[in-house]
């Protein structure tokens, strides 16, 4: 529609009748009746599409039927028929009894950068030079409504209908939030904009719906329209309007849509412009991209849903002389955004028990694109919304992605559920430990909390791959956390070897032994920390990946989505997830940090810098005095390391390991089942360390302290 005037009415005769849908790539139905039927299918689509009835089809297969078609009526005119959707807005939907002061149209649409070139390219074409401007506003996802008000008062509000005649809506439009029932000023106007749902509201309508024994919403849209139009309303959902033409202003001839927007935003009505998503005006095809994949980004922050962007020209000038055909206005173009709802087959419904031992349902998907991204997992909320919504296995659903939201079910398909599908049993017994369920909340959890998944990740954490934590089996976590001693990985750094050796089978020795290998863990590069957290959908080699690029914790937990992308096999729902999970683990990684755990990687090219600026406040304790290494020998076993691990630690505290003792020996640590050596370091005078010693001076030492030598020896 243009801002005002008698410009917004048809004007099909004067020009070129360019393509409705852009065809181009979109195959033609090979005989009459296919087109025929996909009309039809179209038309049923369409009736439960704007009454807000459960989805038949999605948009996107909705849309590539249009293009299908159009591409049928472009390769077989004489087959077109004239009510073909391609050329009718609302698809055949009934027309209500309020007709419009002038019609009230769709928008073409574009799917990328060079097509929506190819629309700017047509457009100068039809004005002769290059549009005066142009505006960038939110394709809002709702259900378009014309808005009368008489002396300042809302008097009539009608859907679009045909787009000749809609239907009245003026009781449920009262609530409207956006839409004033008195305008500021007593002006006689019309004003045109989307009735919506914010996400928000959208939960809370479906919470409510649900409860009442009713179908959840596909999304937003069907929310929005199902609610705007139900005559009695058991369940209040709130709605919401943004205003984006306006008709017979006064005053208002020859405004740009920009001033006129402006105008009735002054009166009290909320507009595009005025929402977070913004208004800009752009000058050049390049601004309008840009702007377009601005808002594109914005998506998912925005608090409502969008589907596109609409691009129009601001002039009323350009807008009169390009006119519209008999289904949209040729001065605009939807920009549409990857759909964010999709369908898909349930494969599974796999129960996931959290670090916290939160319970929940987890759909499994076969893979499907929603919002531009690979989808093959969603969420299902909690057990109570899943029985309500009676989802089960093999059926098919729809699957909803709005912006970096992680993915979700919001319902099924009931007329394509197989014979045999059988309704969702949820668990009575907790999954991972077999203990109760709490089911107070609408979040069950293991009656165990944390706890219930302790010894999972500990033993994660503390296996060969991750920590490499010697002597820290299974029998031994099981007894931690039995004794509550341990909940989580960064607990086993504060083990002594009294509290251990308190518990059962475990001896003084192997309580040093392993107090000694936890504490010696502390050194382990950031790629094991991050293998031993167990972050979701990553392994050994992607948290290697991760640490290599990132550097440091720091780094890593400060990255956006978009940087997490940056690693190799990392994709939108990798990153979305990993990101999620780093903020879950915020705490245990403090807790893991203030004890002295590595969390940077060695040997990241650009990071040494930051790593040796680490690295230095803590001085080496097997370094003379001149601040060359000790000559160190080590005989015997050390506790909880291996032969090669306790030359190892020798160079992690600074000194030289060597294998034989004489006169040039600086130090001998000496172990159990030690030999000649240890008779040869006495005889020589050489200081002896205990092995025991030894462990504690690499904990100290790893544990951010200043360990002095002397105190450790013999
Ligand atoms: N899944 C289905 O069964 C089904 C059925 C019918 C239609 N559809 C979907 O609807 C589309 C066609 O529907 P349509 O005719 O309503 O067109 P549309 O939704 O693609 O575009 C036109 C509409 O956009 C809305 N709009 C939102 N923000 C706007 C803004 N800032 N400026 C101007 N208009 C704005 C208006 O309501 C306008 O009528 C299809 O492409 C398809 O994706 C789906
Ligand atoms: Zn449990």
């Amino acid at each position: 529609m243009s801002s005002t005037g008698p410009s917004a009415g048809l004007t099909t005769a004067d020009h070129e009748v360019a393509p409705v849908v852009d065809a181009a790539w979109a195959a033609a139905f090979g005989t009459r009746e296919e087109y025929r039927a996909a009309i039809e299918r179209m038309r049923a689509a369409a009736t439960a599409y704007y009454a807000g009835g459960d989805l038949v089809i999605d948009d996107a297969t909705y849309d590539a039927l249009l293009a299908r078609t159009a591409a049928t009526e472009q390769a077989r005119p004489d087959w077109a028929e004239s009510d073909s959707p391609t050329v009718t807005v609302g698809a055949g939907v009934a027309a209500g009894d309020v007709e419009h002061s002038t019609p009230m149209l769709s928008l073409d649409n574009v799917f990328d950068a060079d097509e929506l070139r190819a629309w700017a390219a047509r457009l100068e074409r039809i004005l002769g030079r290059p549009a005066l401007g142009y505006t960038v506003e939110p394709k809002i996802d709702g259900m378009a409504i014309a808005a009368r008000y008489v002396d300042g008062r809302l008097r009539q509000v009608a859907t679009r209908g045909d787009g000749r005649a809609g239907e009245d809506v003026t009781t449920q439009a009262r609530l409207v939030a956006g839409l004033p029932a008195e305008l500021r000023r007593p002006v006689t106007v019309e004003v045109r904009g989307e009735v919506f749902m914010t996400d928000a509201d959208f939960a809370r309508a479906n919470e409510l719906r649900t409860a009442h024994g009713g179908q959840a919403f596909a999304n937003p849209r069907s929310a929005a329209a199902g609610t705007l139009r139900a005559q009695d309303r058991a369940y209040d959902a709130p709605l919401s309007f943004l205003a984006y033409a306006v008709h017979d202003l006064p005053g208002g001839e020859g405004l740009t849509h920009s001033a006129a927007m402006a105008a009735i935003a002054d009166l009290g009505v909320a507009t595009t412009a005025g929402s977070p998503a913004g208004m800009p005006r752009c000058a050049t095809i390049d601004e309008l991209s840009e702007a377009i994949a601005a808002m594109g980004a914005a998506r998912g922050t925005l608090g409502f849903d969008i589907d596109g962007a609409v691009v129009k020209a601001d002039d009323p000038g350009d807008r009169d002389l390009a006119g519209s055909s008999s289904r949209a206005p040729r001065w605009a173009i939807a920009h549409k955004f990857p759909a964010d709802t999709r369908t898909s087959k349930l494969a599974a419904i796999e129960v996931q028990v959290g670090r916290t031992g939160v319970i929940t349902p987890v759909a499994v998907l076969e893979p499907v694109q929603v919002g531009g991204v690979v989808v093959t997992s969603a969420t299902l909320h909690n057990f109570g919304d899943l029985v309500r919504r009676d989802v089960r296995v093999g059926d098919t659903v729809f699957v909803r992605r709005a912006g970096e939201v992680i993915p979700e079910i919001t319902g099924a398909k009931l007329d394509e559920r197989p014979a045999d599908a059988q309704p969702f049993t949820p668990p009575e017994v907790c999954p991972r430990c077999g203990g109760e369920i709490d089911r107070t909340q609408k979040r069950w959890r293991c009656t165990q909390g944390r706890a219930c998944g302790a010894g999972e990740s500990l033993s994660y954490f503390a296996a060969r791959d991750s920590m490499d934590i010697e002597g820290l089996g299974d029998k031994v976590i099981a007894g931690v956390v039995a004794a509550g001693l341990v909940t989580d990985p960064a607990d086993l750094y504060d083990l002594t070897p009294e509290a251990l050796s308190e518990l059962d089978r475990l001896g003084r020795t192997s309580a040093t032994k392993l107090v000694a290998a936890i504490q010696a863990s502390k050194a382990q590069p950031l790629s094991r920390v991050l293998t031993g957290l167990g972050v979701r959908m990553t392994g050994r080699s992607m948290s290697r990946r991760l640490a290599r690029h990132f550097g440091t914790m720091e780094a890593l937990r400060a990255a956006t989505v978009e940087q997490l992308q940056e690693v190799e096999a990392v994709g939108p729902e990798r990153a979305a997830t990993i990101a999620a999970e780093l903020v879950e683990l915020g705490p245990v990684i403090d807790k893991l940090t203030a004890r002295g755990v590595t969390m940077t990687e060695p040997g990241v090219p650009g990071r040494e810098a930051a790593q040796a600026d680490a690295a230095l406040p803590v001085p080496l304790p097997l370094r003379k005095p001149d601040g060359k290494p000790m000559t160190v020998v080590v005989t015997g076993s050390v506790p909880g390391l291996s032969r090669n691990e306790g030359n190892e630690a020798v160079e992690h505290l600074g000194g030289k390991s060597s294998g034989s003792v004489s006169a040039r020996t600086d130090l001998v640590v000496v172990g159990a089942g030690a030999g000649s050596k240890a008779a040869k370091a006495e005889e020589l005078g050489v200081p002896i360390m205990p092995a025991e010693r030894f462990a504690e001076l690499l904990a100290a030492h790893n544990g951010g302290e200043e360990p002095v030598l002397q105190t450790y020896l013999d």
